[in-house]
């Protein structure tokens, strides 16, 4: 498992914000930490909600300030990813949580993209930036970012949508990511952790995603999983972050697997690695450990994020080549 090769589809680059890293540019920048040590960021990192979880995560978020943090970063998590055998990633970002706090888009950008192209130089990592807007903004905030993101679009491949989701529908964003589509962008949205089954119908058809983040919500409708197995509308599953923000009472009761069975093309990702208590080879440790997770189910995931990902299909049929042969 940890020698098969993986794209992750689902990570939010802020949350791989390990606390080592945290305290470090606290320090460069002179900004009081919530946190005394390491050992403290750890402990204090429980959650009961998704909500529970982004009140840290926002908090965290605060240390970022220039290019070079974003650049280490996501250079930290490259290489993390790289340990692991993951060689392609579609990494998520938060422009608005950052230009809330005046940090300039370009360095964001600058930062980040400069770190993806390093990994690929080095690590032979192929990636795809996905831009999400917070769903718990208006529509008109996140029209505005993606107009100030524009100058930046040869540097991202797709728009999301992320953030709380319950109260925040995917429909409330209609607008703006019809203009992601006529960019030519590729869209995708968080729905369906902690909102019910409507939410994905929302993504689905208010926003015409062709990939659905978490998406576990979908079991309470047979429809809606019959739907997405005609067509083949793949689901990014996080399963410790399901188990950490209370999203299913159990790891033992996560319908990933079931998912698999019916047809579904899920796939394990570990959103954010840095807050959950693991990265890729981790989330599928836990469905050996908790799930019975057989050889066959592991490749069976591994092909289906190459599948799920925006690569090209000669792309993707190397790598699921390499899978098959292993
Ligand atoms: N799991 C998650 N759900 C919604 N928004 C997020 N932002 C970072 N992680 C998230
Ligand atoms: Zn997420």
């Amino acid at each position: 498992m940890h020698a098969l090769p993986k794209a992750e589809l689902h990570v939010h680059l802020e949350g791989t914000l390990e606390p080592e890293l945290l305290l470090r540019l606290a320090q460069k920048h002179g900004i009081p930490t919530p946190y005394e040590s390491v050992e403290a960021a750890r402990t204090a990192y429980q959650f009961d909600s998704l909500q529970s979880f982004l009140n840290l995560y926002y908090k965290g978020a605060d240390v970022l300030r220039d290019a070079e943090d974003f650049y280490t970063l996501t250079w930290e998590y490259l290489t993390r990813a790289h340990a692991q055998n993951v060689c392609h990633v579609e990494p998520f970002f938060d422009p608005q949580t950052h230009t809330a706090r005046d940090i300039p888009l370009d360095a964001v950008f600058e930062g980040i993209t400069g770190a993806l192209r390093q990994g690929e130089k080095e690590f032979g990592i192929t990636s795809g930036l996905i831009l999400c807007f917070l769903r718990d903004l208006s529509e008109e905030a996140a029209l505005a970012t993606f107009e100030a993101a524009l100058p930046f679009r040869d540097q991202f491949v797709g728009v999301g949508l992320d953030s709380a989701e319950v109260g925040n529908p995917p429909s409330k964003f209609t607008r703006v990511f019809a203009n992601a589509k006529a960019e030519g962008l590729h869209l995708v949205a968080h729905a369906g952790e902690e909102g019910d089954s409507s939410y994905i119908w929302d993504a689905l058809n208010a926003l015409h995603v062709t990939r659905i983040d978490h998406g576990i919500a979908c079991e309470q409708d047979p429809v809606l999983v019959a739907y997405l197995r005609e067509h083949a509308i793949p689901l990014t599953v996080c399963p410790l972050s399901n188990l950490k923000l209370k999203a299913v009472p159990s790891m033992k009761e996560h319908n990933i697997l079931r998912l698999l069975k019916e047809g579904v093309c899920v796939t394990v990702n570990s959103d954010d690695p840095a807050y959950f208590g693991g990265y890729m080879n981790e989330n599928y440790e836990a469905l050996v450990t908790h799930l019975g997770a057989t050889k066959e189910e592991l490749k069976a995931l591994t092909c289906n994020s190459f599948r799920a990902s925006f690569l090209g299909e000669k792309d993707k049929q190397a790598h699921l080549a390499r899978v098959e042969s292993m």
